[in-house]
């Protein structure tokens, strides 16, 4: 099977999010979601919220929690929705009404009911990479993470301030402007090669 998933980076803090399910699946979830992004708001609708994830989401106003039985309605006015419920019916309905109303949706460890998978998530201050394995294997997902986790320095960061400063300084037109950023980085790539970490 050929890998055709495009990798966005979504601003949840801008979107409502519908997570339904409050058992450990949904705390994993929300370990993710609110990790990346703890001003998304999120609404959570459970039969049953187990007592983790009513601990873990007090810190974060923006969550708001429902136990009930999920219902359509909750569908309305939501911009993606997450499910980690234990209802193979209920995650095929959910799947369902949310494509009617062109709602994009992942149904969790379900990789045929979603319309976007969650990556291994790799932060080192404004840098940000996402992993996939295309569905293949979580677990190498999680292992390249954490290779490259070691890997990157901490002070990439300030490498990511410096460039930006950097740039607003500039004068110029587009071109020129790239040509130059190229010129201060370009280093970076022979110096490493230098030092044999990076083959041609
Ligand atoms: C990124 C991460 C985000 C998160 O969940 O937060 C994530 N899974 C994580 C962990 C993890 N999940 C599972 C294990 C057990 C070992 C294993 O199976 O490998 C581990 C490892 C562990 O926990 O150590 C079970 C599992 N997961 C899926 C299936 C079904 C299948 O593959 O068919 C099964 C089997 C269920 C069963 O056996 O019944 C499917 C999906 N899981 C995805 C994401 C999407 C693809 C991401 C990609 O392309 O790599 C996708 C397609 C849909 C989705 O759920 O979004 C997180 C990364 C770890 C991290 O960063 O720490
Ligand atoms: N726990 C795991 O490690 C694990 C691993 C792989 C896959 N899964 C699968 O992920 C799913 C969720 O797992 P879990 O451990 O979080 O289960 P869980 O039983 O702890 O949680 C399921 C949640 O779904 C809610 N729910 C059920 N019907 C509902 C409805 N009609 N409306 C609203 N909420 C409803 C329950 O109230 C509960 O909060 C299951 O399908 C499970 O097979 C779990």
């Amino acid at each position: 099977m050929d890998n055709q998933l495009f990798p966005v980076f979504l601003q949840l803090n801008q979107l409502r999010t519908l997570l339904v399910g409050g058992g450990n699946v949904a705390l994993e979830k929300l370990y993710a979601l609110l990790g990346n992004s703890p001003q998304a708001t999120i609404m959570v609708v459970a039969k049953e919220i187990n007592p983790e994830v009513r601990a873990y989401t007090v810190d974060y106003p923006a969550v708001h929690l429902y136990e009930r039985a999920f219902d359509d309605t909750d569908l309305d006015g939501v911009d993606l929705v997450v499910v980690a419920a234990n209802n193979p019916s209920l995650n095929a309905h959910i799947r369902q009404e949310s494509r009617k109303r062109h709602l994009l949706i992942n149904v969790a460890d379900k990789p045929d009911l979603c319309d976007f998978y969650l990556g291994s998530v790799v932060k080192k201050g404004n840098l940000k990479l996402g992993i996939s394995t295309n569905g293949k294997s979580p677990t190498i997902a999680k292992r390249i993470k954490e290779l490259l986790n070691e890997a990157l320095p901490e002070e990439i960061d300030e490498t990511l301030h410096y460039m930006s400063q950097l740039r607003d300084l500039l004068k110029g037109d587009f071109t020129d402007k790239v040509r130059e950023l190229n010129a201060h980085t370009a280093s970076l790539l022979t110096s490493k090669r230098k030092h044999g970490r990076i083959s041609k």
